[in-house]
């Protein structure tokens, strides 16, 4: 079948103005001006199927929101192949653009001044989606994300995490096949964000809609997405599930303990090196997982009273998926 999301060797530079300093700089700036070139994207390989929800990672600037705009046609590549749903992004053709849809948390594409609705109505002219059908979408996508009764309001009066829910059921409309979601949730209460989140989540789930997905919130991704493509300084650094990337990186498992009596020195003395934290009869530990068994065997001299086993946050998976030491760091 063929792929949703077609990308090889994808490459892009930019081309920066250098700032010379002070006003004879300012002047040479003007008239002769320097380039230095910022190579975002370095020849990366994406593959994705038709109905799945990515996530795409990486620290900032890594060159995300740079990949994003090339598969969605805002930005043409220095070099490299891209094809989305079978079609040249940089073309813009139309019969592409109706299939795609792009939504960055952080520019707005409804009006300011108007009504969302006001601003549906636009999107229903430009996309030719009959009329019984925008009806039923808008009350649909608007009910999901309860705010039915906001259509109407002007979007300058809505609350962030509304007008984000409004640029999300614009962004919907016209059933694209394809979303790139640039963080939607960036700035949002926690409330907004679990509800846009199991939104999502709920639509992706119908498996008709590619969704790849940035967010700088893991719960997120852990939420949204099985597999995640890692980006870091415009390379690809990891593209699989998170359980595989979890085992990849390991990070062993966190043994909390409270004691009855406090252990002794020397027993402590030994275990110095995995010992994280600890406060009073509480005592925070990071082990390999190979060896938890034993070390929790080995702590029954000191009676304890609690003993908890937890994996580490996805954060911090993810962080040494970001690390420049990453010693597994290669594409599976
Ligand atoms: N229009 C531009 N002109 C020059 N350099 C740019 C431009 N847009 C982005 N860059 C640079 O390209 C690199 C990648 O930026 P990009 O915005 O794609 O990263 P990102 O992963 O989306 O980051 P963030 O998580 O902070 O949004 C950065 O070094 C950035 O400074």
């Amino acid at each position: 079948m063929r792929k949703a999301v077609d990308v090889r060797s994808l490459t892009k530079r930019y081309k920066v103005p250098v700032k010379q300093e002070g006003i004879g700089g300012a002047l040479r700036g003007i008239l002769r001006p320097e380039y230095r070139v910022n190579e975002a994207v370095k020849g990366i390989d994406i593959g994705i199927e038709p109905g799945e929800t990515v996530g795409f990672i990486g620290p900032n600037g890594a060159g995300k929101t740079t990949v994003l705009k090339m598969c969605s046609g805002i930005l043409s590549p220095t070099s490299g192949y891209v094809r989305i749903l079978g079609h040249e992004p940089s073309l813009r053709k139309r019969e592409y653009l109706r299939q795609i849809s792009f939504v960055m948390g952080q520019r707005s594409q409804l009006w300011w001044d108007i009504p969302a609705i006001d601003s549906f109505a636009l999107n229903r002219d430009i996309y030719e989606i009959p009329e019984k059908r925008f009806r039923q979408r808008v009350n649909d996508l608007s009910s999901a994300l309860s705010v039915r009764s906001l259509l109407s309001v002007p979007l300058r009066n809505l609350s962030l995490g509304e007008r984000m829910k409004m640029e999300i059921i614009g962004s919907l409309l016209h059933d694209p096949k394809i979303v790139f979601l640039d963080e939607p949730t960036i700035g949002l209460d926690l409330t907004s964000q679990r509800s846009l989140r199991s939104f999502v989540g709920e639509y992706s789930r119908s498996g008709e809609t590619t969704i790849m997905l940035t967010s700088h919130y893991m719960e997120d991704i852990v939420t949204l997405c099985r597999r995640i493509i890692v980006i870091n300084e415009g390379r690809i650094v990891y593209d699989g599930s998170l359980e595989e990337a979890k085992r990849r990186m390991g990070g062993g498992q966190i043994v909390k303990v409270r004691f009855a009596s406090l252990p002794e020195e020397e027993w402590l003395d030994q275990r110095r090196d995995v010992l994280m934290s600890c406060q009073d009869y509480d005592f925070t530990f990071r082990l390999e997982r190979e060896r938890v068994p034993d070390f929790i065997a080995s702590t029954g001299r000191w009676m304890p009273v609690d003993i908890s086993v937890e994996e580490p946050p996805i954060e911090d998976t993810i962080e040494r998926l970001y690390g420049k030491e990453n010693p597994h760091a290669e594409v599976t």
